[in-house]
């Protein structure tokens, strides 16, 4: 009897369940929107499961199918969550720009009680994420960046010496030897912290900074319940970091503030921007801890990749690698061989190269907003409504024909003249009031790097590597999924 009772409410749940799920699945059809068949539970979010497609190559596929289908936009499910892609570039800017006021939130899950550093400037919602950006922007203009480019330099030297040693050794894990840079950049500048990367590859930061950025499928699934749920999430008191991530960051900027205020020392870096703020009552200890641990959420992966890409197609395409080492060298030339931050700013084709790889692999491939409030999509007959949200194909639009001609071909001469590019075509960094803050931080490193690299050596892929490149299939930002081993030439 116990057990016909026990199967019965178990049929029930189960019916109830699918009943669910099924009617939740008929929204976009109800709304007469074109969608793609959500699968029971996960809805579209077959990108995670499906370990052969990265995130990259699943939005272009979508956008290149979907467009050429003649359709302006499309409806996804994200579990029982709404998701609406737009195709149509003033739709897009619209977005992202214009009526920016009904899509301020990104809908990202942090949880500021339990652990502080999940609530940084890219998970921040509403009037907190508006203020917070206020008081950062300073923080990220050319002169506070140029201040920066001291420490940037300080670091190239043993990150040239590294690649030299490694290289005595055969072909160079260049996005290995990147990363070690971007984690002593990053840590000297964010942290005020010697991190020497470079004697240490396994040491504490290196460790931390790899633990919080690589999450396990357990930890993904958390942080899509909180974005699905943020409140029962929060009631529960979900964290999607490790314990000994958030530990290790919180006490080393808890050390770094103390030995300052104790010490009476200030330095030229972004913790000391911090710190003021801090001191001008504008942040807390917590707040201080979680946009510190920004640069490595934000900056890390999209900065060394971003490099790490765009060597792959200079190795790919040596007329470009040779113009480009020209211009180095050249503008270099005018300073005995010293790169500055002036000088920096005088390569033109450098420019080019880094925005055509930008274009060709965005290390973020799409953009995400969460509506506040019911929205009328002009020009198309439907109504955006509030929690759900619209994802922007950023790789769709980057490899669409109709704005990049030939898009698998790197070639950057399409940047030469900024009137080429159609506006909201090209997203690299976003667009809009929530754009990427620390652009300018990013290019600044990426372009040092590339300049002292291309001046001391010469890079070509080992034998039998032809590409094209591998994407991890289970990462938000664009990383491989293999190795990129580079043949190194000193010069
Ligand atoms: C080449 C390097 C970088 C690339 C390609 C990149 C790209 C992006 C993109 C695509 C976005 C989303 C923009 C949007 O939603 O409209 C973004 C947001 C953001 N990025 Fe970057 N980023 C880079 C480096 C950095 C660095 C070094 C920082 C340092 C702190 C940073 C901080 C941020 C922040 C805080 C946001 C969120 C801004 C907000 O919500 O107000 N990024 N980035």
């Amino acid at each position: 009897m116990v057990f016909l009772t026990l199967l019965v409410f178990l049929s029930l749940f189960v019916i109830t369940f699918l009943a669910y799920f099924k009617w939740s699945f008929t929204y976009w059809k109800r709304k007469g929107v074109p969608y793609l068949e959500p699968t029971i539970p996960t809805g579209n979010l077959r990108v995670n499961f499906k370990t052969s497609e990265s995130q990259f190559d699943y939005w272009r596929r979508v956008y290149k199918e979907t467009k050429a289908k003649g359709l302006k936009h499309l409806g996804l499910y994200m579990f029982t969550n709404l998701q609406y892609v737009p195709f149509d570039i003033e739709v897009i800017h619209n977005i992202l720009y214009k009526d920016f006021n009904y899509f301020d939130d990104r809908g990202l899950y942090y949880n500021e009680k339990d652990n502080p550093l999940t609530a940084h400037l890219v998970a921040l919602n509403g009037k907190k994420w508006n203020n917070t950006r206020k008081k950062l922007t300073p923080v990220f203009t050319s002169k506070k960046i140029k201040m920066i480019f001291n420490i940037i330099r300080a670091n190239t030297d043993q990150f040239i010496d590294y690649v030299g040693d490694r290289c005595k050794e055969g072909p160079v894990d260049i996005s290995k030897a990147i990363g070690l840079l971007v984690i002593n950049v990053t840590g000297s500048s964010a942290f005020g912290l010697d991190c020497n990367t470079f004697k240490d590859a396994s040491s504490e930061i290196a460790k931390n900074v790899r633990n919080a950025i690589v999450i396990s499928k357990f930890e993904f699934f958390k942080m899509i319940f909180g974005i699905q749920s943020p409140r029962i999430a929060q009631f529960l008191r979900l964290d999607y970091m490790s314990k000994d991530v958030s530990n290790f960051f919180s006490t080393l900027v808890k050390d770094t503030v103390n030995y300052r205020k104790t010490n009476q020392v200030s330095r030229d870096d972004f913790m000391q921007m911090l710190i003021n703020l801090m001191d001008s009552n504008e942040f807390t200890l917590e707040d201080v801890m979680a946009q510190a641990f920004l640069f490595f959420v934000a900056g890390f992966e999209t900065m060394t990749h971003t490099t790490a890409f765009t060597l792959y197609e200079l190795c790919r395409n040596v007329d470009i690698q040779s113009k480009l080492r020209e211009e180095v060298c050249q503008v270099l030339s005018k300073n005995n061989g010293e790169i500055t931050y002036e000088n920096l700013g005088e390569m033109q084709y450098m420019d080019e190269v880094i925005s055509e790889a930008l274009r060709m692999y965005p290390t973020i491939p799409i953009i995400t907003r969460k509506c506040v409030k019911d929205y009328k999509v002009p020009k198309l007959d439907i109504v955006i409504e509030k929690d759900t949200f619209v994802v922007i194909p950023t790789v769709g639009l980057h490899y669409d024909p109709e704005y990049f001609h030939n898009p698998n071909t790197f070639d950057p001469s399409r940047f030469s003249d900024e009137n080429n590019i159609k506006p909201t075509t090209y997203l690299p960094f976003g667009s809009g009031p929530r754009n990427c803050i620390g652009k300018r931080f990013g290019l600044l490193v990426v372009k040092s790097v590339l300049a002292v690299l291309l001046k001391n050596y010469e890079f070509s892929l080992v034998d039998g590597f032809k590409g094209p490149l591998k994407f991890n299939a289970t990462h938000i930002t664009l990383t491989l999924d293999e190795t990129l081993w580079l043949n190194v030439k000193k010069l």
